[in-house]
């Protein structure tokens, strides 16, 4: 089965004939409720017996998520926000807001022509205005949309069945595959939306649980100078610091990528700094301050243009702006305070590991082959595929904290073993997968063993998540 459709639930002609009257019934309140404002109704187009899936869902939040920004960005009153995602009958939402029929109309088509994912997209503007009720694309003005298979009026086709439902299900896959799959589309949001992402990344992160070895509301794991709360604390204090890498990017103009980094740092340096004070000298999120924030500035870089770009686009220039962190940090540091020499320095010295900043100079590679992928296809709730993520990562990158805290490289083979087992059992989704981790956190917290280098990896997989409506 085309992945699009995994999963889904057929429905019958009687389903959709009764979710067209719940339909008109939710407008025709909205309308009665809020008669001097203006109704959106958002659904999906999707051809055939299935209507609603994990990847549906996820096609029609990345779209929604734009609707609202857009909405937002223009700072008009919204009155009232309604969204059913897990109808059989395909996610469905409402907005009603202040403002003109023919703005919001022309708002709303031009979204389904140049949003990527827009041509699945059906949204009806609605009003009780002069210019009556309804608009139409041809009252604008504009040309029919336009067929998923062969770029005809796609009325015409439909109602003469000029395709096959395998070729419209396998078009709409396609679009699926090229926004989600073969790369990564991120749409170029604001610096608040970003920033938003990022705090939420990172309390999202700590609020996961069960979490072997890390802080969690549950447990400490094998920390005992934090809680959740520390954490909570330390989340906001980095905002003005996220604000300032996401400026930095957008107004980069030099040549050198590798000049970024250098703006960034003292800014990295300040926010540790604001972190300490926040968690009364506890370390939070120190690897999170560097990864996240050079990820921050590579996407402000990238849409630049005010353009959507694509992860591979981003990383790439993650892998620009960090070009020269390895000579500088590690082969041949300026820097190093022998008395202070940190994990990282250690750990190069002795085993020639490159940890945190081999993987920005890299271009963060377990982001888009392991964090992004595993969550968008594991199955399951929200939680329990970010669980799996998190172990997913953990049995793949070398985690410096974690080879600290063994004090050996030997651990990452441990790690991988553990993580084999959890992903035997069935994962998080599993009565057996959640034991595993309540149990594994056990044997970390007597071993004194922590992930935090794949806990902020899952902060990057929640940040890019969030900006491409993978999650949301
Ligand atoms: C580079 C940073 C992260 C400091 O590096 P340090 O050597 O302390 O790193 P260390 O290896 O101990 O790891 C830091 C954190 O990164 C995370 N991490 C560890 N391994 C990984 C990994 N494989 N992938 C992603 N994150 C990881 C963990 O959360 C860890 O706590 C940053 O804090 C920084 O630049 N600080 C300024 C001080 C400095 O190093 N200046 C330059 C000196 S020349
Ligand atoms: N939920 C989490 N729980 C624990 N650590 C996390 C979590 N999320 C991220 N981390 C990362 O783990 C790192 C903390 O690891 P650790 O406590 O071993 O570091 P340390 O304070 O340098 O060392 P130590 O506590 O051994 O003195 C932080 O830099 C942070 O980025």
């Amino acid at each position: 089965m085309l992945e699009l459709f995994a999963g889904g639930q057929a429905v019958t002609l009687d389903q959709v004939l009764t979710n067209r009257e719940w339909r008109s019934a939710v407008q025709q309140q909205l309308e009665a409720d809020f008669p001097d404002q203006v109704v959106v109704a958002v659904k999906l187009n999707i051809a055939g017996p299935i209507k609603n899936s994990l990847k549906i869902r996820q096609v029609f939040m990345a779209g929604w998520q734009v609707i609202k920004q857009a909405a937002v960005s223009d700072s008009t009153a919204i009155k009232k926000v309604h969204v059913d995602k897990q109808r059989i009958t395909g996610p469905e939402a409402f907005l009603v807001l202040d403002g003109q029929l023919k703005k919001w109309k022309q708002e709303l088509l031009r979204f389904e022509e140049d949003f990527a994912l827009g041509r699945l997209f059906d949204c009806d503007v609605m009003a009780d205005s002069a210019t009556g009720y309804q608009l139409s694309r041809r009252d604008l003005g504009l040309p029919p949309r336009r067929c998923l298979v062969c770029d005809e009026d796609a009325k015409i086709c439909a109602k003469e069945g000029r395709h096959l439902l395998s070729a419209v299900q396998a078009a709409s896959n396609q679009l699926y595959r090229d926004y989600f799959v073969t790369d990564l589309t991120l749409p170029a949001w604001s610096r608040d939306f970003v920033v938003d992402a990022a705090v939420a990344a990172c309390l999202q992160e700590v609020a996961l649980a069960p979490k072997p070895g890390l802080v969690d509301p549950i447990s400490a794991g094998a920390h005992r100078d934090m809680t959740v709360m520390t954490f909570l604390d330390s989340a906001v204090a980095l905002r003005p610091y996220f604000e300032k890498a996401f400026e930095l990017g957008q107004g980069f103009s030099q040549a050198d990528a590798t000049g970024l980094l250098a703006a960034l740092r003292p800014e990295g340096i300040k926010a540790e700094q604001a972190m300490y004070l926040a968690t009364d000298g506890v370390n939070t999120h120190k690897g999170a301050i560097f990864t996240l924030g050079i990820l921050i500035a590579a996407y402000g870089l990238a849409t630049q243009d005010k353009r959507s770009t694509t992860l591979r686009e981003v990383l790439n220039f993650v892998q620009k702006i960090s070009a020269n962190v390895l000579d500088d940090d590690l082969v041949s540091p300026t820097c190093i305070d022998q008395q202070e020499e940190t994990a990282g320095h250690y750990q190069y010295r002795t085993y020639q590991l490159t940890g945190v900043r081999g993987e920005v100079a890299a271009g963060l590679p377990a982001l888009a082959q392991v964090g992004l992928p595993t969550f968008r296809d594991r199955p399951g709730s929200v939680t329990n595929r970010l669980l799996d993520t998190l172990m997913a990562l953990a049995g793949t990158i070398q985690d410096s904290t974690l080879i600290k805290r063994a004090k050996t490289p030997a651990i990452v083979q441990q790690m991988q073993d553990w993580v084999d087992e959890f992903f035997d059992l069935g994962g998080a989704e599993t009565v057996t997968g959640q034991k595993y981790l309540t149990t594994l956190n056990q044997t970390m917290i007597e071993q004194n063993l922590s992930i935090g280098g794949a806990a902020d990896y899952l902060i990057l997989t929640i940040f890019i998540g969030r900006l491409s409506g993978l999650l949301s």
